[in-house]
């Protein structure tokens, strides 16, 4: 028998993709109905077994992961505990109350700005957060002193787990290993990484930490000091509070993957809220991008008469500066490309 880890059995996999319309349904995604329903746990090394048949039935899993929930734990990904540790005390120390005028001098200057900080202490938005990018060419802050060579140690760790992914997901798609690689030619991707503060309830103005929305880009890796408030919308419409296991990684899966697989693995809303937090928390979420310049529409593969092409194409740049924002506020323009 071989094992999956998993918090439920991939046997119970058993619903089709389509059966989305049960009666928890709601339409409306403001509705507020929690579910503490497990998100399932994908285990990376079982993704690349030597064992054949083990890999097989691991990717199997993975692929109705994606098309069920588009969201998943990824345990045993081999990134050291150690890792993890210093982003968080890092974060931490850059996140220093007595530092924050320094912080000040990366508050929005133009559509070129490397680096971004904002405060949004408002009943629509209750968090700190510093944006990066750490890829192709990383622009990470000079202090506090060694921050930037944690931040490269965490990236590069996260950068093999991505393209490990995107070969075994071009695989669940049955197509060649290197397909997502190439289709977003993520040798060049463009990361953003948002580093995020979230203060305690009786900080905070109101409930929410961040607003419902989706991410561009191919998926997006997010990683927590401690759990507090993160809901994902499930494609049957309910709020599932992610409980991510210590230092497992949350994949969701971005727009971009949506657009390529033309609606088959699909991104997801997600939000955060503080009401409930009695501490403060960190999260470091980072959006993998295709290169600015590769100009991603549906692939072919995935579009036949009774799946016509449902999004428009476009370049990365062009999608993440079409609602407006700049690159490193990496908008989702979802919407305005679907057909
Ligand atoms: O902090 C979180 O849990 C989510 C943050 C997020 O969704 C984002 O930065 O895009
Ligand atoms: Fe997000």
């Amino acid at each position: 028998m071989v094992e999956i880890v998993s918090s439920r059995n991939p046997c119970e996999f058993t619903t089709p993709v389509h059966c989305i319309s049960d009666s928890t349904f709601l339409g409306d995604h403001h509705a507020d109905q929690y579910s503490d329903d497990e998100i399932p746990t994908v285990d990376y090394s079982l993704l690349f077994s030597d064992d054949p048949q083990q890999q097989s039935l691991a990717l199997e899993y993975l692929s109705q992961v994606c098309q069920e929930y588009g969201f998943f734990y990824l345990v045993n990904h081999g990134i050291p505990d150690k890792v993890f540790d210093n982003l968080f005390e890092g974060t931490y120390d850059f996140f220093d109350p007595s530092t924050m005028d320094e912080r000040r001098v990366y508050t929005k200057k133009g559509p070129k700005d490397r680096i971004r900080w904002d405060r949004n202490t408002s009943s629509g938005e209750n968090r700190e957060y510093i944006k990066v990018i750490a890829h192709p060419q990383y622009h990470f802050p000079p202090n506090p002193p060694r921050f930037s060579e944690v931040l490269d140690g965490y990236y590069t760790e996260m950068r093999k787990i991505v393209i490990g992914l995107a070969r075994a997901m071009s695989k669940t798609l049955e197509l060649k290993e290197d397909f997502i690689e190439k289709a977003f030619n993520l040798k060049s991707g463009f990361d953003v990484s948002a580093l995020n503060l979230y203060p305690p309830n009786h900080m905070s103005k109101g409930r929410v930490g961040v607003p419902d929305h989706t991410d561009p880009g191919f998926i997006v890796t997010l990683v927590q000091d401690v759990n507090g408030g993160l809901q994902i919308l499930s494609h049957k419409g309910k709020w599932i509070n992610a409980y991510i296991p210590h230092n497992a990684i949350l994949i969701q899966i971005g727009d971009h993957l949506e657009i390529l697989s033309n609606g088959k693995y699909k991104s997801h809303i997600h939000r955060v809220l503080v009401e409930n937090n009695k501490v403060q928390r960190i999260s470091v979420a980072t959006l993998h991008g295709p290169s600015l310049d590769k100009y991603i529409s549906p692939a072919p593969e995935f579009v036949d008469e009774d799946h016509p092409q449902a999004y428009r194409g476009m370049t990365y740049k062009d999608y993440l500066e079409a609602n407006g924002g700049d690159q490193i506020d990496v908008q989702s323009s979802l919407d305005q490309i679907k057909l």
